[in-house]
């Protein structure tokens, strides 16, 4: 067996504890081709945008009314200080109009105001919907090689704090930095029709705000990085603790564990700061360019009316215009700033989006034809990225016989059920299906969906989901009507753990593990798979219920290879495979096998407690 729900709760206070002391979230050993949690952050925030055009017309919407927002205060400010311009310096009252035209900006930008943040946060709840079912799919498609190499709780980090954090790329970065260029480009053509040399004050100083977030991107990025990895590794920790807490309680590891979250903790707070410090420069940095920008737009409108090229009822317009829209502009710099940041955040997602599937769809699927399949694993070669653990494997079970696959601890058999339910494919060989009298069809060329009514593997510790019995056999056959679920829950004992309406808690808690392998078997059987594969599916239940329900399971035609240590289960099977070095070391069935005395299946039997 691969790694199963209570060994991992087991070790992974060995693990947690070392990635604590070198500081850094754990990796262990990733499956095939599976993409590292660090992806290169560049391009990384420009991979976001097109998750916009399916949503084009909210962004324009959008866009529209950043722009109105930011453009209505700059008109209203400019149009406010000319009032009062003409008003002092000529003596003359405001005009209806003006009043009106006040009157209908104050109205625009109090509107505009609500409705682009409504609509900017419409948007950005629709992408990021789309995205978290997006970064869902890149784990579905890559599973369970990238589960197995990185831990669920960064997964979970990836899946929600990142894809979160992006919510003010989408809300608060792209609709206003276009509105802000849109709104400063029109200030400069006005102001350089009054007094260019506003131009050559508020364009450069623009021209830096807008410049600064990238000038220490790299850093910056950094800095992002390393909150989101500390994050990512408390939220691993904090999965691992909540999974494994009967365990730390039984070891008495409770307060040992607490002390490393807490230095998770720290970590996470450390890098925060670090982000949080370096802001708080960079805000005071662009305060100061504002400031300065600010006095070189008064010093030269001042120097612009004494020496009579602006006339000075203009003056009050000139300045307001100059300096309203530095506003915008400090605060897309500010935006730009923070969105830089995120760069680590995009990349974590882009690599779940775009993670690579580990067993890619067929280009042109072969249907499988009906009746009873065989199995045929030719020549199969495997490893988890080191030393191969199959090489070279020959196996073949004819169609509707029952083979017993045994071999030490680490031998490769859980391997050999995962290449049969493909959860990856071969690095050499083929892994077939045996139409009887036709030809064998390769897995890589069956419809994935055909694939799993085909086949179906049940392991040891097949978890349960929150809901009820019923719900949860219904998991593998949606439309099965009350009578299939009833037959099947009668045929593997699931009746008499509790009416099939009964609630059985996350993961199957209030079940011990022989009533959740129940569970996991009637399951199986709904599917009414032609090749069943039983992962040590029994192991939890005693011997008198493993050979009953080994009667339940025996059915005319199904292929069935079975997984286990214990004599009696291996004994039922019409053939015997010994696994050992990555190859069959000896097939034949249990008489054969245990006549001969140095056989390997003696061997095994000897070291296995019956
Ligand atoms: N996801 C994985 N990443 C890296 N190595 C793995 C992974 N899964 C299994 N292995 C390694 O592959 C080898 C075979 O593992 P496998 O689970 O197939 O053995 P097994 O025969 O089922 O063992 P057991 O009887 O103990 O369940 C072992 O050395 C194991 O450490």
């Amino acid at each position: 067996m691969s790694t199963t729900a209570t060994t991992a709760a087991g070790t992974t206070t060995a693990n947690a504890t070392a990635d604590t002391d070198t500081g850094t979230a754990g990796t262990p050993a990733a499956g095939p081709g599976t993409p590292g949690p660090e992806a290169p952050t560049r391009g990384a925030l420009r991979a976001l945008l097109p998750a916009l055009a399916a949503h084009r017309a909210l962004t324009a919407r959008t866009c529209a009314a950043a722009l109105l927002e930011q453009g209505s205060l700059v008109a209203l400010l400019t149009l406010a200080a000319h009032t009062v311009g003409t008003a002092v310096l000529d003596g003359r009252a405001p005009s209806a109009g003006t009043v009106t035209a006040l009157l209908a900006l104050v109205t625009v930008r109090a509107l505009m105001t609500w409705r682009e943040m409504d609509l900017s946060h419409d948007l950005a709840y629709r992408v990021l919907a789309v995205l978290r079912v997006r970064v869902f799919d890149g784990l579905a498609r890559s599973a369970p090689a990238r589960v197995a190499g990185r831990r669920s709780g960064d997964l979970a980090a990836t899946a929600m704090a990142d894809v979160e954090a992006l919510e003010f790329f989408y809300a608060h970065t792209t609709a206003q930095l276009l509105a802000a260029g849109t709104v400063l480009s029109g200030a400069t053509v006005v102001l350089a029709t009054v007094e260019p040399w506003l131009v050559a004050v508020v364009a450069p100083v623009a021209a830096l705000l807008a410049a600064a977030p990238f000038a220490d991107a790299r850093a910056r990025a950094a800095r992002g990085g390393r909150t989101r990895t500390a994050v990512a590794g408390l939220s691993a920790d904090t999965v691992e603790t909540v999974d494994g807490l009967r365990e730390l309680l039984a070891f008495g590891a409770l307060a040992e564990r607490r002390r490393a979250l807490a230095r998770r903790g720290r970590q996470v707070g450390r890098a925060q700061r670090s982000e949080a410090t370096w802001e708080t420069v960079a805000a005071a940095a662009r305060d100061l360019l504002i400031v300065l920008a600010a006095l070189g737009v008064v010093a030269t409108v001042a120097h612009s009316v004494t020496s009579g090229r602006l006339h000075g009822a203009w003056a009050p317009a000139a300045l307001a215009l100059a300096l309203s829209v530095l506003g915008p502009v400090a605060e897309s710099a500010r935006a730009l700033s923070q969105a830089v940041a995120l760069r680590a955040a995009a990349s974590r997602v882009r690599a779940a989006v775009r993670a690579p599937a580990l067993a890619p769809p067929p280009a042109a699927p072969r249907p499988l034809p009906p009746g009873p399949l065989g199995v045929r694993l030719h020549e199969v070669s495997f490893g988890y990225g080191g030393a191969p653990v199959l090489d070279g494997l020959r196996l073949t079970v004819p169609p509707g016989r029952t083979l017993a696959l045994v071999g030490a601890s680490g031998a490769g058999k859980s391997t050999c059920a995962h290449l049969l339910a493909r959860f990856w494919d071969p690095s050499a060989g083929a892994v077939q299906l045996l139409p009887e009298g036709g030809d064998p069809v390769d897995l890589r060329e069956v419809d994935d969906a055909e694939l799993r009514r085909a086949v179906v593997l049940v392991g040891q510790d097949t978890p349960l989901f929150h809901g009820t019995l019923a719900e949860n056999l219904r998991l593998a056959a949606p439309d099965a009507d009350g009578s299939e679920l009833a037959a099947a829950a009668r045929r593997c004992g699931v009746d008499r753990i509790a009416p099939l309406d009964t609630l059985v808690g996350e993961r199957g808690a209030t079940l011990s593990g022989g009533q959740r392998a129940r569970v996991a078997l009637a399951r199986a059987l709904l599917v009414r798979p032609r090749v069943l594969v039983l992962d040590e599916s029994t192991a939890h239940l005693d011997n008198a219920g493993d050979a009953r329900l080994a009667t339940a399971l025996a059915a005319e035609g199904r292929t069935t290879i079975v997984i286990a240590h214990r004599p009696a289960t291996i004994r039922r099977a019409d053939r015997i495979a010994v696994l050992r070095d990555g190859r069959v070391a000896e097939e034949g069935t249990w008489e054969e096998l245990t006549a001969r005395p140095d056989s390997a299946l003696n061997h095994l039997l000897a070291t296995t407690p019956s």
